[in-house]
């Protein structure tokens, strides 16, 4: 069986990404497997451990770096974010594509690694948007949405890594986007 395409998708926090994804996620000619990170930030209202996160103590985490169990990591505002390497390894030896929701410095990592990952970065249709999404989402503490917000702009820069580029104007239209350029790249690695 062909081993499943690495898919990195990236954005500021707030642009959509988990909105834009849940589009897409079921459609089972994309055959995808969500890659759960683990991460030291405390869980919003309504995130699942084992889910959303595997949400971790910084001791455990750390374990986890020093143990080579990271496929990438990076510290974000504070806390600590990573993908588990064993989950994706397994999943991609079934078959499954498996999507990375990640940010930059994770992102740079995995293309390191893995020069052959499809990397597409979700954008917002304007920093004014992406404020008004991530307070509109009431999740963070102000502190921390200007944090972000400041992020927001440093990450825009690391677009020119990316292969391609998506506005998440319309949720629906960005995951139709996503979806056609998935569906390409799977036609051209069978075709390998
Ligand atoms: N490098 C890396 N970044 C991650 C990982 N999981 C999530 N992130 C990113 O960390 C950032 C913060 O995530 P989160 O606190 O859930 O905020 P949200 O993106 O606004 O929902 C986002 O850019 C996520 O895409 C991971 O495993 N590794
Ligand atoms: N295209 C869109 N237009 C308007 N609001 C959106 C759009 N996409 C997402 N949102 C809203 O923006 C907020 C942040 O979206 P979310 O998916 O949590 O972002 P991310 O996962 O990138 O942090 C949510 O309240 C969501 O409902």
């Amino acid at each position: 069986m062909k081993k499943g395409l690495l898919i990195i998708l990236s954005g500021p926090s707030g642009v959509g990404k988990g909105t834009v994804r849940r589009y897409f996620e079921n459609d089972e000619r994309l055959n995808l497997a969500y890659s759960t990170s683990m991460t030291t930030r405390e869980p919003r209202n309504g995130e699942i451990d084992g889910k959303d996160y595997f949400f971790t103590s910084r001791q455990d985490f750390e374990n986890a770096i020093k143990n080579g169990e990271l496929l990438e990591y990076a510290e974000f505002v504070g806390n600590y974010y990573g993908t588990p390497l064993k989950e994706v390894e397994k999943l991609r030896n079934e078959g499954k594509n498996v999507i990375l929701e990640i940010e930059v410095q994770g992102a740079t990592q995995v293309q390191e690694k893995c020069p052959d990952a499809l990397s597409i970065f979700i954008i917002p249709p304007s920093m004014e948007e992406l404020e008004k999404r991530i307070r509109g989402r009431k999740t963070e503490a102000e502190e921390i949405v200007q944090q972000r917000l400041a992020k927001a702009a440093q990450e825009m820069k690391m677009i020119p890594q990316y292969k391609y580029i998506v506005c998440n104007d319309d949720p629906k239209l960005a995951a139709e986007l996503i979806t056609t350029i998935i569906l390409r790249h799977i036609e051209l690695e069978e075709n390998k």
